[in-house]
């Protein structure tokens, strides 16, 4: 039977890399999120390492389209310089670009959903190959962290974001609890949600997320 998947992802490939290279394998989507601060890229960093994902930062891409000045790129500067989320039309394309990209099929998306809107976004995009995979994620990861410590975080991060201020972050935590909780609710009624709490060291947080992965390796 035509696999939707793979007709979609291996022209793409064909053209960017000038080999054949079939996906094979049904995508497999995780998504981690949490509030700013919450350690999502410093556990995707060691879940990439252990299990073989995709890593795939809204944040970093959405940063990327600014460095390469691309039609989005102010726009893009001014709503994260606000603590707002950008329109999911962009980040959804940028997302889907880079798993169509990609030769993984497993798939860490870090940063996202971060409203409604980005879920039902993503939702769109996943039902045009419902036939492979359906339009619900196979894991959702919620670093759990307190205010007080995501605050501490972001103020030592140090990457030189223009985000990672004290009034901005106050205007991410915002942010956080009115549209991106939603969403996290979403996915505890649907039993996917895998709350982590995120405080302790980087290793002690690891150890409540191998578990997690480590039994859909031992399933398949
Ligand atoms: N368990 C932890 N304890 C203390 N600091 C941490 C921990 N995990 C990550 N950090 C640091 O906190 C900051 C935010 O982590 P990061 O992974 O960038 O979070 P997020 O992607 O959720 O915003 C980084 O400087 C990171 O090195
Ligand atoms: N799905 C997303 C993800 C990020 N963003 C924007 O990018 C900023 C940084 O996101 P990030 O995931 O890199 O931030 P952290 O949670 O890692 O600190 C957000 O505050 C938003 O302004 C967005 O608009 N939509
Ligand atoms: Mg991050």
């Amino acid at each position: 039977r035509l696999n939707t998947w793979e007709s979609l992802t291996t022209g793409i490939a064909q053209q960017a890399k000038g080999v054949i290279a079939p996906k094979e394998k049904t995508p497999f989507i995780t998504f981690v999120l949490g509030g700013p601060g919450s350690g999502k890229g410093t556990q995707c960093i060691k879940i990439v390492e252990t299990f073989g994902f995709a890593h795939l930062s809204a944040g970093d891409l959405l940063r990327r389209e600014i460095a390469s000045k691309s039609a989005d790129g102010a726009m893009i500067l001014n709503t994260i310089k606000e603590g707002k989320i950008v329109p999911s039309q962009v980040t959804v394309k940028l997302i889907q670009k880079e798993m169509e990209l990609s030769d993984n099929h497993k798939f860490l998306i870090d940063g996202f959903p971060r409203t409604e809107e980005n879920r039902v976004s993503f939702e769109q995009i996943l039902s045009e190959w419902q036939s492979q995979i359906g339009v619900e994620p196979n894991v959702v990861l919620f670093f759990d962290c307190p205010e007080e410590e995501m605050v501490k975080r972001v103020l030592n991060r140090n990457e030189g974001r223009v985000d990672d201020n004290l009034e901005t972050i106050k205007k991410r935590l915002t942010v956080f609890q009115a549209l991106s909780l939603p969403v996290i609710n979403y996915y505890s009624e649907k039993g996917k949600l895998y709350t982590i709490k995120a405080i302790g060291t980087e290793d002690e947080i690891f150890e409540q997320v191998r578990p997690i992965f480590a039994a859909f390796e031992t399933v398949g």
